[in-house]
């Protein structure tokens, strides 16, 4: 799908779409226990992705109204009788190898062409460690994957510098095993809010993991545990946020109230201070979860550690390129790993539109200006499209293609921004 985009100003009110971590976690652990039901859940690509694939491990979800109502398989996932699709979701892939992990037999799991370029190797490397045997069918640690389960649980160090979906997935698949595990992370472990959200919910699924940060970071994983979620509610997706706020904020005449953004684990609710920093006029009232932001007021130049927030980049990206200054998004080189490589996606499209920009291995250099309308690569990548929409509405005359990608993490991204006033137009397939 193709969208054409023209100068726009935002008005009005908007209800956040449900966080995608929090869906994908409360789903899967749900699954994992006896019964379960999830309020308010994301209803993505991407989610649904992890609810095919629960399913194919042996729990029932049913979709009712806004509810998923799970009756999961206690801690004991069969052998899928299919091979595990995770689609576009990285997520998915990595929580659900290190479940294929704890079955009684071997699990294939895969994903579409994206997917399929996506680093896995350390995930792989530890799940040998607990006792599966794991290989790659191409033998370059990407999916396709081959699990049989056999985790034990025992001593293993992971490097945290790739992505934290294989910490979060180790810490959801080693609770049901025999022994106790010991997960201890080498180097700086990139996109620690996740692993904390996945914690929160593991907690609350009455799972116990003991946290040692002193000399580096260990998790204690004792063996032998049952989960038993009951009953959750998804709050409100602070990354899918960012680009009604950041468009609010560079748009001249917005005023825009996102609701549903209470405080939370995410790391990405970052998005409303990087927003004050450059000048923005935002408000948050975090009792009410109403974030309100007015545009207008010219923006400045940030430095952004994009460690611990990687899925802010491509906001913060546009957002520096219509900045007085020059910006630094640094600390980024996980954000390579991603649906595509991000900083050359953005590296490669930002140009088209005027900006100028220097892209280095771990980081991105903006100096912001005036955006031109231009034909762009949407890269079949959700976040790169809605960031890439945010600079068509300041630049106007701007055509982004690859558009049908925004249903992996937030499906009503155009209706949403269209109910505000965006001109955005689909343009009709030739
Ligand atoms: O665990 C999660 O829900 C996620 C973790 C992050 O990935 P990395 O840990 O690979 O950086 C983030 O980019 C992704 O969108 C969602
Ligand atoms: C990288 C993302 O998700 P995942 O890793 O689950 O594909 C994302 O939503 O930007």
């Amino acid at each position: 799908m193709r969208v054409s985009i023209n100068k726009s100003s935002i008005k009005g009110e908007v209800f956040a779409p449900p966080s995608k971590s929090y869906t994908h976690r409360a789903i899967t652990l749900a699954a994992l226990s006896e019964e379960a039901v999830v309020h308010r859940p994301l209803l993505s690509a991407d989610t649904l992705a992890t609810v095919r694939a629960s399913r194919l491990f042996g729990a029932s979800i049913e979709e009712k109204g806004d509810k998923l109502l799970v009756r999961g398989m206690a801690g004991r996932p069969g052998v899928p009788d299919d091979v595990i699709d995770a689609a576009n979701s990285g997520t998915t892939l990595r929580f659900m190898t290190a479940i294929a992990g704890l079955t009684d037999g071997i699990t294939v799991l895969t994903g579409d062409s994206s997917l399929r370029t996506r680093p896995n190797g350390p995930l792989l490397e530890v799940l040998n460690r607990l006792g599966a045997k794991t290989c790659s069918t191409r033998g370059n640690e990407r999916a396709p994957i081959v699990v049989k389960g056999g985790i034990k649980g025992s001593e293993v160090e992971i490097s945290g510098s790739i992505s934290s979906q294989f910490i979060s997935a180790l810490l959801i698949a080693c609770p049901l095993a025999e022994n106790s595990t010991t997960l201890s992370i080498i180097g700086k472990l990139k996109s620690r809010p996740y692993v904390d959200v996945t914690i929160e919910m593991l907690g609350l699924a009455g799972i116990k993991i003991h946290t040692d940060d002193n000399n580096g970071i260990k998790f204690i994983i004792p063996g032998k545990q049952k989960y038993s979620l009951k009953e959750y509610t998804i709050p409100g997706d602070f990354s899918s946020a960012s680009y009604l706020l950041a468009s609010a904020a560079m748009l001249d005449g917005s005023e825009v109230t996102v609701k549903n953004l209470f405080p939370s684990k995410q790391g990405d609710k970052v998005i409303i201070d990087i927003l004050k920093q450059m000048g923005a006029d935002i408000t948050w009232d975090m009792e009410a979860g109403i974030v309100t932001v007015r545009g207008g007021r010219k923006l400045k130049a940030i430095t952004f550690d994009a460690g611990s927030t990687p899925d802010l980049v491509p906001t913060v990206a546009v957002l520096a390129s219509v900045a007085e200054g020059t910006s630094r998004i640094e600390n980024a080189e996980h954000v390579r790993y991603k649906e595509t490589d991000r900083l050359h996606a953005l590296a490669t499209e930002l140009p088209k539109m005027g900006v100028s920009l220097k892209e280095e291995k771990d980081s991105l250099t903006i100096t912001g200006g005036t955006l031109e309308g231009a034909e762009v690569h949407g890269w079949d990548d959700h976040r790169i499209v809605m960031s890439l929409a945010m600079a068509g509405m300041v630049a106007g005359n701007t055509k982004i293609d690859t558009t049908e990608s925004v249903s992996i993490s937030y499906p009503d991204f155009f209706k949403d921004m269209c109910s505000l006033g965006a001109k955005i137009e689909e343009i009709p397939e030739e």
